[in-house]
């Protein structure tokens, strides 16, 4: 495949393909047969979708669920410190599909990555459309925390799936150590509640390895289901900024975080099918940032029963969930390690990354930015 114009990396889709040393097991040469999904993937020239989707907020209202219990564990390697439940029920598509790719040697020919993927653009119906964000960027907020320009953003859309959106690589390579570092350094720790310090009190001693969440601005009640009326403490800037960025290049307007959950994967970890239904104002969307290696992450529906499209996420990536995607079924079933991060050159002495790097080889960390207040 000739990379197209706006193919956002250095090198051409085949040398990173080959690159990616979990891809072993992909099905991508062209003498080999394609993936069911990759044959109905297109991939847009700057002609054939230039404009930035705008898709405001009133036309993605979404379906309101009935209020049911968050994510838990079915064995030890899905998030079981966090209190999630297990939502999907044995037998569902979304449970099929956890269980598929839960195993380590699970055939990923037909996991989407979108940094990779072939498509063809004569098919009528495409899973995705990938097109660059073009335009005047002029109304956005400024990028920072280490976004990548404007310009430089792909923005992935799922015609069938409306209001879900992917941004590959969106973070400045150099940012992903700082992202990573800041989770490991500052969001685990007081105040913020984690699940070995439930009360967020100072001074409790306890080993990295063990973080599996942390939560941010209103602390999610894992038992009550429920988020304060009062938030801890402010969300970090960083948050309400990126997340602001986000939502206004993918044409949802303005948004105002004021919650986060941060999922600390070690490489065996899973996180189970479930919804995220607790915050209380569904119409607002759901922006998940993912650092340090990669994860399959599946999507589904509203229903356990619905058709769940596996993704790859890398670290860098962005995936927003927002008006008929806000409340759909989504599972991580495998964390996969496909790269590895050194220390940054030319620091000062007192940057010491050696376990960040460390960490980064060896986990995902995901943060979840959401809305709990009505707005
Ligand atoms: O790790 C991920 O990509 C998803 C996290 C998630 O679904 C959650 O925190 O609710
Ligand atoms: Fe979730």
């Amino acid at each position: 495949m000739v990379a197209p114009a706006w193919w956002p990396y250095r090198t051409p889709p085949r040398d990173v393909l080959k690159n990616c040393n979990h891809f072993g097991n992909m099905k991508r040469n062209s003498n080999e047969e394609k993936s069911p999904s990759s044959k109905s993937i297109r991939l847009n020239s700057p002609s054939e979708g230039q404009q930035p989707c705008k898709i405001p907020m009133a036309e993605m209202a979404t379906t309101m669920a009935p209020e049911s219990p968050m994510p838990a564990p079915d064995n030890q390697n899905e998030q079981s410190a966090s209190g999630y439940e297990v939502q999907a029920p044995a037998g569902s598509a979304m449970r099929a599909a956890f269980n598929r790719f839960k195993q380590r040697k699970s055939d990923l020919s037909d996991v989407l990555d979108l940094r990779v993927s072939e498509g063809s653009r004569t098919d009528e119906s495409p899973i995705f459309e990938c097109r660059p964000l073009l335009g005047d960027f002029e109304g956005l907020p400024e990028v920072c925390h280490g976004l990548r320009p404007y310009n430089e953003w792909t923005i992935t859309t799922f015609p069938s799936r409306p209001g879900l959106f992917v941004i590959n690589d969106a973070f400045e390579p150099s940012s992903h150590l700082n992202w990573l570092r800041s989770a490991i350094g500052e969001y685990s720790q007081p105040p913020n509640p984690t699940n070995v310090n439930l009360t967020g009190e100072a001074g409790e001693k306890y080993a990295l390895e063990a973080v599996r969440w942390a939560t941010l601005g209103f602390d999610y009640n894992w038992t009550t289901k429920e988020y304060p009326d009062v938030p801890r403490a402010p969300l970090p800037v960083e948050f309400t900024d990126v997340a602001n960025c986000v939502t206004n290049a993918v044409g949802l307007g303005e948004f105002h975080a004021d919650t986060a959950i941060v999922n600390y994967y070690p490489l065996k970890a899973r996180l189970s099918p479930h919804v995220d239904r607790s915050e209380r104002d569904h119409s607002q969307p759901l922006i998940s940032l993912s650092f340090g290696q990669s994860a399959i992450y599946l999507t589904g529906g509203v229903s356990a029963d619905d058709e769940v499209l596996p993704i790859m996420l890398h670290s860098g990536d962005i995936l927003v969930m927002a008006g008929t995607q806000r409340l759909v079924f989504h599972a991580v079933p495998q964390v996969l390690k496909t790269r590895t991060f050194s220390p940054p050159v030319g620091l000062p002495s007192d940057a010491d990354f050696t376990s960040v790097v460390a960490y980064a080889n060896t986990h995902r960390i995901n943060i979840t930015l959401r809305r709990t207040l009505p707005s």
